[in-house]
């Protein structure tokens, strides 16, 4: 199998639309954990047909080309398990393992920058489906406002069915900020570039799709990180009317579950906002 192949791009509309494009047409040059860093994008791409810009050296713009070695009925994890990845290496955690204190030296050097202890995992977790943020927002805001958005993933499929383009945004420090409600990594003590991220990133991604303690248990190796569980949320789902209630876990298939009035509701996808935290 060819290796990884990192491509760095000074400026471009969409690096999920150019590896989605390229992976098709070049199978082969684009093997698994093989990916684009845009320093500048100017048409990039959010869920839900949101758009997602980006200036050049204050935030990463990365995509990465995952080809998973299992059948596609069982790739429903993947995307949470990318973003426990990507969590790991935003917050210089030791790709393989929890910290302690070697592995958080090993970490610190690895991400190439400063990071408190406090930073290493404690202030990062991930709102669902595939939001990264951190909890170190004004105290005296409502609930919501706690809650920092620093980054989100992206999840396409190939259109030839063969893996999924992970398209990852991260705020670096500097990054301007369009809403109150998002952060960066600089403010929870994390002070790394784009590229030295986005390399963590692969080397995460790497081990935590081929841990096979994480991938037969996946519920285990989520649950913890995603700040969603145990709060009240109103759901916005793609169609139809939203779902009000408490997230009490995840289904089997990684769905969020959601106790309503009317009984337990399965949710796919859709827009979380945490009315009440936990
Ligand atoms: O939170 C979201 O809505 C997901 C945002 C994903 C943005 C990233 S930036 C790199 C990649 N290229 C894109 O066009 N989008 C993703």
């Amino acid at each position: 199998m060819n290796q990884p192949y990192l491509r760095i791009v000074e400026s471009t509309g969409s690096t999920n639309a150019d590896l989605l494009q390229a992976a098709t047409a070049e199978p082969e040059a684009w093997p698994h954990l093989s990916g684009i860093l845009a320093r500048h994008q100017r048409g990039g791409r959010g869920r839900t047909g949101r758009s997602w810009d980006t200036d050049a050296h204050t935030a990463l713009t990365f995509s990465v080309v995952l080809r998973p070695d299992r059948p596609r009925e069982q790739w429903s994890w993947l995307p949470l398990l990318a973003g426990v990845a990507v969590l790991r290496a935003a917050a210089g955690q030791p790709v393989a393992g929890e910290p302690d204190e070697a592995g958080k030296e090993q970490a610190v050097a690895a991400v190439g920058g400063t990071v408190t202890d406090a930073a290493l995992g404690s202030r990062l977790a991930l709102k669902w489906p595939n939001d990264l943020v951190h909890t170190d927002g004004a105290q005296d805001l409502p609930d919501w406002h706690r809650l920092r958005k620093v980054g989100g993933l992206l999840a396409e499929v190939l259109p030839d069915g063969t893996g999924v383009v992970l398209g990852i945004g991260v705020n670096l420090a500097g990054a301007s900020l369009p809403v109150p409600w998002a952060g960066t990594l600089a403010e929870v003590g994390i002070e790394t570039d784009a590229q030295t991220l986005a390399e963590r990133i692969v080397a995460s991604l790497a081990h935590v799709l081929a841990d096979p303690a994480i991938t037969t248990d996946p519920r285990s190796a989520v649950g913890p990180h995603v700040v969603t569980l145990g709060t009240q949320v109103r759901v916005d789902l793609p169609t139809g009317p939203a779902v009000h209630g408490e997230a009490t876990g995840l289904a089997d298939d990684g769905a969020l579950v959601v106790r309503t009035g009317d009984g337990a509701r399965h949710v796919h996808a859709g827009d979380v906002a945490h009315v009440r935290l936990g």
